[in-house]
C-alpha cells in the first residue's frame, strides 16, 4: 500500500514554498558565478550516463529540501513496495514488476505467495528460440520460404515501446523488416500490406487484453489479406503469433497458444516492452541485444532501489519536475534528444508519463488541489531548434527541457556529429546565460549600426535566459544505455506519482471515450437521422452520414 499523503502540508513544501522566493531572485548565471564546484555538486555519473543538472534553477538548500519532501512523502518505502510485488496499483488490484521483467540478478520475486522468475525466464526462453529461428531463417513461411518481414499489430503500450526501441537501436538492426500497424484508420493496415509478401511475413498480434478495438480490426484485416492470398487456416500458425496475457482471446482469435508470448496481468501496458511485447525488439536487433536492454534497465532499477536520495537520478529529477511543476507553475516538460534514431523516444514518453501521472483524483479518492502531471512533448534536435525553440528562448512561459545525447555517433560522417554536439552544448547554455542588453548593444556597435538603429532593434535581440534545462549525455546509444534511460524516466514518473498521491499505474481515463464510441459506432451503421446527441454531435453525425 501507498501512504496517502497530501505533499502540500508537509514542513517540506512550506519551506519550499518560501524558498521559491529567494530563488526567484537568483540568475543562473550568478548561481555559477558563485560556486565553482557547481557542476560538480549537481551532477551524476552512472556508468556511461552522465546527468548535468547543474543547469537547474536550485541551490543546495533546494535539493535538501525536495529530498526531505520525498521523504515525508514516502517514498522510500514506496520504492520497496513495488520492487517486493505489493498490489500499489489499488484500483486494478495488481502489483506492479517490469521490473521483475528485467531481473538479470534472477533473484526471486513473490507475487501473491508465487516467485514470478520462473515464468518470466521460460517466455525469455521461448522468446530467444523462436526470434533465432526467424532471423536464421530455420523458421519457414507456408510456401516454404524464410521471414523477411514481421508486421507488430498493436497500439499504446503495445506498440510505442516496440517502435521506439526499434527506431533507436537501428543501427543494431538485421535483416528483417519491421512493420507497426497502430491506427485504426484502414490506411496504416492497407499501406503497410502493399508492402510485404505473404509468404515471408510474420504478423505478431501484440495486445495485453487482445480485446482493443484498433488491434483486433487490424489483425483480422491482416489474417482475411493472407487468406485471400492463397493461404490456408493451417498456415496462419506459421505466420501469427501473439503477445499477450489473454490465451483465450488469443485461441479465440485462432492464434495456436504454442505460438503465444505471455506476460502477466501486473505488467502495465505502457510499461510492457520488457515482457513479450518485446518481442519485435528481439527480431529486429537480435536476442542479446534485447537482453541487454533489459540489462541495462536493470541496473538503473538496482541504482534507483539502493542510492541514497542524493545522488539518486530517476529521485533528482522527479523532485527537479516536481519543483517546476508546482513551485514555478511549468505546464509543460520537453525532453530533445540529439540523436536521430531516438526521433520517437518524446511520443513514447507522453504515454509513460501522461498515462500515468495525467490524474485529478487523489489516492483517497478525493480531488487534489495542485498540479499533477506535466505535458510532455518533444522532437530530436537539431529540428526542434529551427522551429519550437524560439518560444523555449524568448516566450512567456518556463519549459523545463531534457536535452540527452550521446558522445559517439553510429554513424560518424565528416563533421555531422561535432555539429550535432555543437549545438547540443551551446542550446543549454543559451538557455541558461541568455543575452544581456549591454550584450546585444555592444554586438550591434561592432556591427556598425546607428544608435537610432541599435534602440530600435535591441530589445528584440535581448535573452533573459535563466531557462533551467538538465543535460543528459550517454557515452553511446546502445541496449544497455537505452534500456537504463528508459528506466530512469519510468522512475522518475513514479516517484512523481507517490509524492502527487495518486495512483500511476491504472488508466481510467482512457475509457470513457472508448464507451461512447462503442455507443455511436452502431448509429453509423445505417442512414438514420440522429437526435440522440447533444446538438453538436447529432449535426456532425448526420453531416457525415449526409457527405459519406
Ligand atoms: O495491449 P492492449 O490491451 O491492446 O492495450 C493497448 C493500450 O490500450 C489503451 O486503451 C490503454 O490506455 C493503454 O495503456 C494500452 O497500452
Amino acid at each position: 500500500m501507498l501512504p496517502k499523503i497530501n505533499f502540500t502540508q508537509t514542513q517540506s513544501y512550506q519551506y519550499l514554498a518560501d524558498h521559491l522566493v529567494e530563488i526567484s531572485d537568483k540568475h543562473l548565471r550568478g548561481l555559477f558565478a558563485e560556486d565553482a564546484e557547481r557542476f560538480n555538486k549537481f551532477s551524476v555519473l552512472f556508468n556511461d550516463i552522465l546527468v548535468d543538472y547543474s543547469k537547474n534553477r536550485i541551490n543546495e538548500t533546494t535539493m535538501a529540501l525536495l529530498t526531505q519532501l520525498a521523504k515525508e512523502c514516502g517514498v522510500e518505502g514506496a520504492i520497496q513496495a513495488m520492487f517486493n510485488g505489493e498490489k500499489i496499483n489499488e484500483t486494478e488490484d495488481r502489483a506492479v514488476l517490469h521490473t521483475a521483467l528485467r531481473n538479470r540478478s534472477n533473484t526471486p520475486v513473490i507475487v501473491e505467495g508465487k516467485d514470478v522468475m520462473p515464468d518470466v525466464n521460460a517466455v525469455l526462453q521461448k522468446m530467444k528460440t523462436f526470434s533465432d529461428a526467424i532471423i536464421n531463417g530455420d523458421w519457414k513461411g507456408y510456401t516454404g520460404k524464410a521471414i523477411t518481414d514481421v508486421v507488430n499489430i498493436g497500439i499504446g503500450g503495445s506498440d510505442l515501446g516496440p517502435v521506439m526501441v526499434t527506431e533507436a537501436l537501428k543501427a543494431y538492426k538485421n535483416h528483417l523488416t519491421l512493420h507497426f500497424v497502430s491506427n485504426v484508420d484502414g490506411t496504416h493496415i492497407a499501406e503497410t500490406l502493399k508492402k510485404v509478401n505473404p509468404e515471408t511475413t510474420l504478423f505478431l498480434i501484440a495486445s495485453k487484453t487482445f480485446t482493443t478495438q484498433e488491434t483486433m480490426a487490424n489483425a483480422h484485416s491482416a489474417r482475411n489479406w493472407f487468406l485471400a492470398a492463397g493461404a490456408a487456416e493451417s498456415d496462419v500458425a506459421k505466420h501469427f503469433a501473439a503477445l499477450s496475457t489473454n490465451a483465450e482471446g488469443v485461441s479465440k482469435f485462432g492464434i495456436d497458444t504454442q505460438n503465444m508470448f505471455e506476460f502477466w496481468d501486473w505488467v502495465g501496458g505502457r510499461y510492457s516492452l520488457w515482457s513479450a511485447i518485446g518481442l519485435p525488439i528481439a527480431l529486429s536487433v537480435g536476442f542479446e541485444n534485447f537482453e541487454d536492454l533489459l540489462l541495462g534497465a536493470h541496473e538503473m532499477d538496482i541504482h534507483f532501489r539502493e542510492t541514497e536520495f542524493e545522488q539518486n537520478i530517476p529521485v533528482i529529477l522527479a523532485l527537479l519536475g516536481v519543483w517546476y511543476n508546482n513551485f514555478f507553475e511549468a505546464e509543460t516538460q520537453a525532453i530533445l534528444p540529439y540523436d536521430q534514431y531516438m526521433h520517437r523516444f518524446a511520443a513514447y514518453f507522453q504515454q509513460g508519463d501522461m498515462e500515468s501521472n495525467g490524474k485529478y483524483v487523489a489516492r483517497d479518492g478525493d480531488k487534489v488541489n495542485y498540479q499533477t502531471g506535466p505535458v510532455i512533448w518533444g522532437e530530436p534536435g537539431t529540428n526542434g531548434q529551427h522551429a519550437f525553440y524560439q518560444l523555449i528562448h524568448q516566450g512567456t512561459k518556463l519549459i523545463p527541457c531534457d536535452f540527452i545525447a550521446p558522445a559517439k555517433s553510429h554513424n560518424p560522417l565528416g563533421e555531422h556529429h561535432t555539429l550535432l554536439l555543437s549545438n547540443f552544448f551551446a542550446q543549454t547554455e543559451a538557455l541558461m546565460n541568455g543575452k544581456t542588453e549591454e550584450e546585444v548593444i555592444a554586438e550591434l556597435k561592432k556591427e556598425g549600426k546607428t544608435d537610432d538603429q541599435i534602440a530600435k532593434i535591441a530589445p528584440f535581440k535581448v535573452f533573459e535566459g535563466n531557462r533551467p534545462t538538465n543535460s543528459i549525455l550517454v557515452k553511446q546509444i546502445n541496449p544497455k544505455t537505452l534500456g537504463a534511460l528508459i528506466a530512469m524516466y519510468e522512475h522518475k514518473i513514479f516517484v512523481q506519482g507517490v509524492i502527487w498521491n495518486i495512483f500511476s499505474f491504472d488508466q481510467w481515463g482512457v475509457e470513457l471515450g472508448k464507451q461512447l464510441a462503442g455507443k455511436i459506432l452502431p448509429e453509423l451503421k445505417n442512414d438514420d437521422e440522429i437526435t440522440s446527441h447533444d446538438a453538436s454531435t447529432n449535426g456532425l453525425i448526420n453531416l457525415f452520414k449526409n457527405w459519406r
